[in-house]
């Protein structure tokens, strides 16, 4: 009987690139029964097994209260899991962690180090999300709020009237085989200048220090991350099918000493550059709009991957405190932001033996958007959002109320900064105390084919 991927896969094979040799081989010799299983096993190729046990990890997290204590069990389980990844050396998660995804699934606010190994499910799609400020010196926060938001985009697509790629930074895309596709490379140019919906923001505050007026901008790398990350997934599934079988999908990896691992390394880089200059682009426009010569600015990314030699540090959802990570580094200042009504913290900080080099960032959720509603469902978004804002200057791009981007939708920021200091987290320098912001808001509310839906 001819010999198929089918049989081997029934005699509990795991399919890989070595099946179609051994395929030839078995059927050019007629191998069959124990002849056949004895081969196939001489040639199948050693794989990686999970570790029998977690490697250790740093739990600068504690419930405070009961309604804390099942987000963190969860956050506990699933570090568990992952941590027992063949990959993984160390791993530490932060006072905003909250779950995402399956168990096993990296949290938000978790930190893994890996050896060789490039896990591109532990940025997720939004690769470089990143928070940049800009300081406009003594001008009015409402001037600088009305300005950006005349300038801003948020919601889905991308922007009619686009700002310029750089020509460099479009040949590097054009140069790198995880960048360089239509998708990829059109995203590049109508997502710039743009932030996307979600929690993302423009926030206007005032330095409790000098009293000068700063913009934050938070959002990432928008469609180009996205079509990196889909791409970067593929890759890792055909590692993972070919190394380590035994390894859930979600926690695929690219091995860096391959080609596929230098080039993603470098298109994760060229995703960095272009997200900067998503930042700039704006903050740039909104400075000459106002004719006003910015005396400081500085940015940092918060869901990265940095490397020292064969480590990669997986931070999803953590600020890099250390400037080893941080190439463009301003006086080891990071920033921080909580929720709307609380200021974005500015802090500094040095690895110790608990947070790998890293802190939180922001406050992270203690339940979900959906539980988040249904706990609200007594009164009306307008009513919420009343009590939520009052005193804050608090726009929605799309003009409909986000109650899950509410203060109240985050945990507690007066425990985080608390733990931030309980476990050494960075130093709070100066905070940027809320003017207002602008965040998408609610679009799906009105997209079109809601609207369809409705008349039905
Ligand atoms: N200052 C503000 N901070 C906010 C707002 N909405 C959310 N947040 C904080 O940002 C972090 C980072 O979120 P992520 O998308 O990178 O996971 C989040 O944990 C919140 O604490 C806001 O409107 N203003
Ligand atoms: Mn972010």
């Amino acid at each position: 009987m001819e010999v198929t991927g089918e049989t081997l896969i029934q005699l509990g094979f795991n399919p890989g690139k070595w099946f179609s040799e051994a395929i030839t081989h078995a059927n050019a010799h007629q191998l069959s029964g124990d002849a056949l299983v004895k081969y196939l096993k001489s040639v199948e190729p050693e794989y990686i097994s999970l570790l029998d046990e977690a490697r250790p990890f740093h739990m600068n997290l504690r419930a405070e209260e009961e309604g804390e204590i099942d987000n963190v069990e969860k956050v506990r389980a699933t570090m568990d899991a992952l941590m027992r990844i063949p990959t993984t050396i160390e791993g530490a998660v932060m006072p905003d962690a909250c779950p995402t995804g399956g168990l096993g699934q990296i949290p938000v606010g978790g930190v893994v180090s890996t050896k060789n190994a490039i896990h591109p499910n532990m940025h997720s799609a939004d690769i470089c999300c990143s928070v940049m400020m800009t300081n406009f010196g003594h001008t009015d926060p409402k001037t600088v709020l009305d300005t950006v938001h005349a300038l801003t985009h948020f919601g889905p697509g991308g922007r009619k009237d686009p700002f310029a790629l750089e020509v460099e930074l479009e040949n590097k895309l054009r140069s790198n085989r995880f960048t360089n596709n239509e998708r990829a490379l059109n995203f590049s140019k109508s997502h710039l200048g743009t932030q996307g919906d979600g929690n993302h923001f423009t926030f206007v505050g005032r330095s409790a220090q000098t009293g000068e007026t700063i913009m934050v901008t938070h959002h990432g790398s928008r469609g180009l991350g996205a079509a990196v990350f889909t791409k970067g997934m593929k890759t890792a599934e055909e590692f993972r099918r070919e190394i380590s079988p035994e390894t859930p999908k979600h926690n695929a990896w690219i091995p860096y000493d391959t080609d596929e691992g230098k080039e993603y390394w470098e298109a994760l880089q060229w995703v960095r550059e272009w997200t900067k200059l998503n930042h700039t682009v704006l903050h740039e426009a909104t400075a000459r709009s106002l004719n006003h010569d910015p005396s400081l600015r500085f940015w940092n990314e918060h869901n990265f991957i940095f490397k020292e030699d064969d480590v990669f540090y997986h931070a999803k959802g953590a600020t890099p405190l250390d400037d080893k990570f941080v190439p463009d580094s301003h006086e080891q200042l990071r920033l921080i932001p909580l929720n709307m009504r609380e200021p974005v913290l500015i802090v500094k900080g040095n690895t110790t033996a608990n947070n790998m080099g890293f802190a939180p960032h922001g406050a992270g959720r203690n339940i979900s958007r959906s539980e988040h509603r249904r706990r609200n469902s007594d009164r009306t978004p307008e009513e919420i959002f009343a009590t939520e804002t009052k005193g804050l200057d608090v726009r929605f791009y799309h003009d409909e109320i986000d109650i899950t981007e509410l203060p109240t939708a985050y945990k507690n920021a007066a425990t985080v900064k608390a733990q931030m200091t309980e476990f050494g987290l960075g130093t709070v320098v100066d905070e940027i105390l809320p003017y207002g912001c602008i965040m998408a808001g609610n679009w799906q509310k009105n997209a079109p084919c809601k609207r369809k839906n409705r008349r039905r």
